[in-house]
């Protein structure tokens, strides 16, 4: 009998394999937990930009999570893309289904090009149905905003932002500082566990090769959960994940190009 850690991703295809469950399933491996995905919508996608959304039927998402849910099991799992509110509910439903815990939302709604990758009218289904069975919620600064209704400009207003997410239901959140270049050459994501603040600190490295940043953290964060470790563990360990991912990224593509999915095991040693 097996023990590797399962984990799930549930979230939207990225044809260039940045973002999306694309770069979810890479990590997972390179973390050494066994990756399943349900997949939410397709998009078409390279370094450029989003060039079109295909949604698939909420049905389809939820099969796909019960089909993996009844025969191999899921330690942890995260959702990404999830586009629309018939989706959340029908994802919202299937966790609540299978008494999952160990949650990671990242509150995906826009990509770095602009593309709108949750529609409008799904923000408040993913804040009444999805939010409160977080465990940890992963939102960029201005998805941060728009759960929190306020304006973040410095660490207060994202400590406020943090209280207000979990005051809706988060257990834990974690505001990313990527989008916020106040900080020099430092980049600083804030842990908020329901009652103290934890800042996680990194180089900021210069390069428009940040492509899926956000899905990479919050898959590496998943990963680290089915293992069993605890959340401050688990987004220490992301945020030396992307650390790495970034600092040594591949150069591909002609726009936003992906991070190195394999730069965190070279870190630790690993073979290549
Ligand atoms: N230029 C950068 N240098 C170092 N780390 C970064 C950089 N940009 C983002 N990160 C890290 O990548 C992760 C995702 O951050 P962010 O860009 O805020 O989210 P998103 O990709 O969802 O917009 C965070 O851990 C953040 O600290
Ligand atoms: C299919 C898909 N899911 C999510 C994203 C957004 O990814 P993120 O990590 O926030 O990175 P950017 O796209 O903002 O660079 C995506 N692009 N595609």
């Amino acid at each position: 009998m097996s023990t590797i850690p399962r984990a799930l991703t549930i979230a939207g295809s990225d044809s260039g394999g940045g973002a999306g469950i694309q770069a979810d399933l890479k990590t997972f491996q390179e973390l050494n937990v066994y990756g399943m995905s349900a997949i939410t919508a397709i998009t078409v996608q390279n370094t450029l930009g989003v060039e079109n959304v295909y949604p698939l039927p909420p049905k389809a998402a939820a099969e796909q999570i019960d089909a993996v849910g009844s025969d191999l099991g899921v330690d942890a799992l995260k959702t990404g893309m999830l586009f629309s509110a018939e989706i959340i509910q029908a994802v919202a439903d299937r966790i609540r289904a299978f008494g999952w815990t160990k949650v990671v939302v990242d509150p995906v709604m826009i990509a770095k090009g602009g593309a709108s990758l949750l529609l409008p009218e799904a923000v408040h289904a993913l804040k009444k149905s999805l939010l409160p069975l977080a465990y940890i919620i992963t939102p960029n600064i201005p998805e941060a905003e728009t759960l929190s209704g306020m304006h973040i400009g410095n660490m207060e207003d994202r400590r406020n932002a943090a209280k207000r997410i979990c005051s809706l239901g988060a257990k834990q959140v974690v505001i990313k500082g990527g989008h916020d270049d106040s900080g020099g050459d430092r980049v600083v994501d804030l842990l908020y566990d329901g009652s103290d603040f934890t800042e996680l600190h990194g180089q900021r490295i210069f390069t428009k090769h940040t492509h899926g940043t956000g899905c990479t953290f919050s898959a590496a964060i998943t990963a680290e959960l089915a293992k069993g470790a605890s959340s401050a563990q688990a987004v220490q360990t992301a945020r030396d994940f992307i650390q790495a991912a970034i600092e040594s990224h591949l150069g591909l593509g002609q726009g936003h190009g992906p991070t190195n999915h394999f730069a965190y095991r070279r870190l630790q040693g690993g073979v290549l």
